[in-house]
């Protein structure tokens, strides 16, 4: 296989069901949403409490809903803004590849190599049972990460590319954790845009 394929493929994760496009959008499209986002975006840092430790997220995020539902993790309580015409027409492109319909959308903005995103399923309750989560990756490719849930081993390491989509579902958050780890390699931006269905 070479190192960078063209074609959508499964990854060969048990008891999972993600798919990677490689080439959802091209590299035109790709630049031409992340400067847009980058500069659109009202960027915030909120702070996490994780293990009863209360400190800065190492990233920024925007919540987007077509909804006015929030949506809570690691002890904070997001109030989505009103889609944009640029988040709503990758939403549109995201929902013809999925055949699904989203209301939700978690921007996040990692700055430099040490911006990350630890271990974590998106497994949150208004999400519902096995639910169907569509990710797009703008700027810098950076490595993401899936390990057993249970025995925090078996670990999958792959790259999200520029324009690219990894798309999970079933029971995939059921079964699997993920992650965007530091790195202290230099790195530029990097925009991930995680699509969502929350309902009321
Ligand atoms: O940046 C990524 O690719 C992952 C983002 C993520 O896992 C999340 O926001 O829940
Ligand atoms: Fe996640």
């Amino acid at each position: 296989m070479s190192l960078f394929p063209l074609e959508p493929y499964r990854l060969d994760l048990p008891d999972a069901h993600v798919t990677y496009h490689p080439h959802f959008l091209t590299q035109e499209e790709a630049s031409h949403y992340y400067d847009i986002l980058y500069k659109e975006t009202p960027w915030r840092q909120d702070d996490i409490k994780v293990f009863g430790k209360v400190h800065p997220q190492p990233r920024l995020t925007a919540l987007y809903a077509t909804n006015n539902l929030p949506y809570s993790y690691s002890n904070i309580t997001m109030h989505p803004l009103a889609f944009t015409f640029a988040l709503s027409e990758i939403k549109k492109k995201v929902e013809t590849l999925v055949n699904a319909k989203f209301t939700t959308c978690l921007l996040n903005l990692y700055r430099h190599g040490k911006d990350s995103n630890g271990w974590h399923a998106d497994d949150e309750k208004e999400l519902g049972k096995n639910p169907t989560i569509a990710s797009v990756s703008l700027g810098a490719s950076r490595v993401f990460k899936f390990r057993d849930k249970t025995t925090k081993s078996s670990v999958h390491s792959m790259s999200l590319e520029h324009g690219s989509l990894l798309l999970m579902k079933d029971e995939t958050q059921h079964n699997w954790q993920h992650q965007i780890p530091k790195t202290s390699k230099f790195v530029e931006p990097r925009i991930n845009l995680t699509f969502r269905i929350i309902k009321g």
